[in-house]
């Protein structure tokens, strides 16, 4: 059994050692953002079982995800994915890509990703002037989409979008649709069906397996490109769609004291990424010089390999 214990480079041997963030999480929260209480649909929002035009093809979704994603295909993802030898391409160019795609699994959300990017990146704007890595990481958070794409293998929507959970252990409750674990490979499979399964306690995320998908896909490219965005910036990426331990307070026995530390800043980003969603669309090419020039700040190299 593969064990991930005191890691000090992650699976590209990159330094895990990533610049901090520049300000006192303290400092920024509470920038009076208003949450709605209805989506575009005039609906709760992340409400799984109301019905809606939505509901049934996102519950569709996530029983093939929950069957599918076992320790195996996310260790096979991994490392295929770790190659980086799918495309060369520009950041700007990706959001681009993003016009055509869709999210089945998202209730909240039925216009073209990459207004999903920019909306959610204007509103932190907004609030957080002063914080253009902020700013960039709204940008590309949701940019591992383009693995739906077929350049980037044109992964099936499961494999790429929806909340993300750990592998390698017991599959918590507070997961949506937790029903259709009991479909998947590692339910029954006593190394990984305990509560900490094969990894030992406060391990640090860095060292737990997450079902694949945009996250983690989206902070390989980062890494392995060398970016120069602070290391809550990677976390963010990373850890956006972990509802299951950013709401629901689950999977925290896992959490080393530095993922405690970045969990504060995908707090305050979540709320931009979550309520920031309306049919309210963005005037790309007036907002494109900006993200163009972070893009510029922040990677080394213009085009990106993904
Ligand atoms: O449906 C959404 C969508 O795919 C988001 O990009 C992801 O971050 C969320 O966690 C998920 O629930
Ligand atoms: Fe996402
Ligand atoms: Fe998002």
């Amino acid at each position: 059994m593969t064990m991930f214990l005191e890691q000090t480079d992650d699976y590209f041997g990159n330094d895990l050692e990533e610049k901090m963030a520049p300000t006192n999480e303290k400092e920024l929260a509470d920038r009076g953002f208003v949450v709605p209480h209805f989506n575009s649909f005039g609906l709760r929002f992340r409400d799984y079982d109301v019905e809606s035009m939505r509901q049934e093809g996102v519950e569709n979704f996530y029983r093939k995800n929950h069957t599918y994603q076992c320790y195996d295909f996310v260790k096979k993802m991994r490392e295929e994915y770790g190659k980086m030898n799918k495309a060369e391409m520009d950041i700007w160019k990706c959001c681009e890509l993003l016009d055509g795609v869709v999210d089945e699994s998202d209730p909240d959300l039925d216009i073209p990703q990459i207004q999903h990017l920019l909306q959610t990146a204007e509103a932190i704007r907004k609030d957080y002037p002063n914080e253009d890595w902020l700013h960039l990481t709204g940008l590309i958070h949701d940019l591992g989409k383009v693995l739906l794409l077929p350049a980037f293998g044109e992964l099936p929507q499961w494999a790429v979008v929806g909340d993300i959970f750990p592998v390698g252990c017991r599959f918590d409750e507070s997961n949506v649709h937790y029903k259709y674990f009991k479909e998947n490979p590692d339910y029954n499979n006593p190394a990984f069906n305990t509560k900490y399964g094969i990894y030992p306690e406060k391990c640090g995320l860095n060292n737990v397996m997450m079902s694949w998908g945009h996250d983690d896909y989206m902070y390989l490219v980062a890494k392995k490109n060398k970016t120069t965005l602070p290391s809550a910036a990677l976390f963010i990426i990373r850890y956006h769609s972990f509802y299951a331990l950013h709401k629901e307070g689950a999977y925290k026995h896992l959490m080393n004291d530095e993922d405690v530390e970045n969990l504060k800043w995908v707090h305050i980003f979540n709320k931009y990424d979550l309520y920031s969603k309306s049919n309210v669309e963005i005037d790309v090419e007036k907002v494109k010089p900006y993200y163009v020039s972070l893009i510029k700040k922040y990677f080394p190299t213009e085009k990106l390999r993904w």
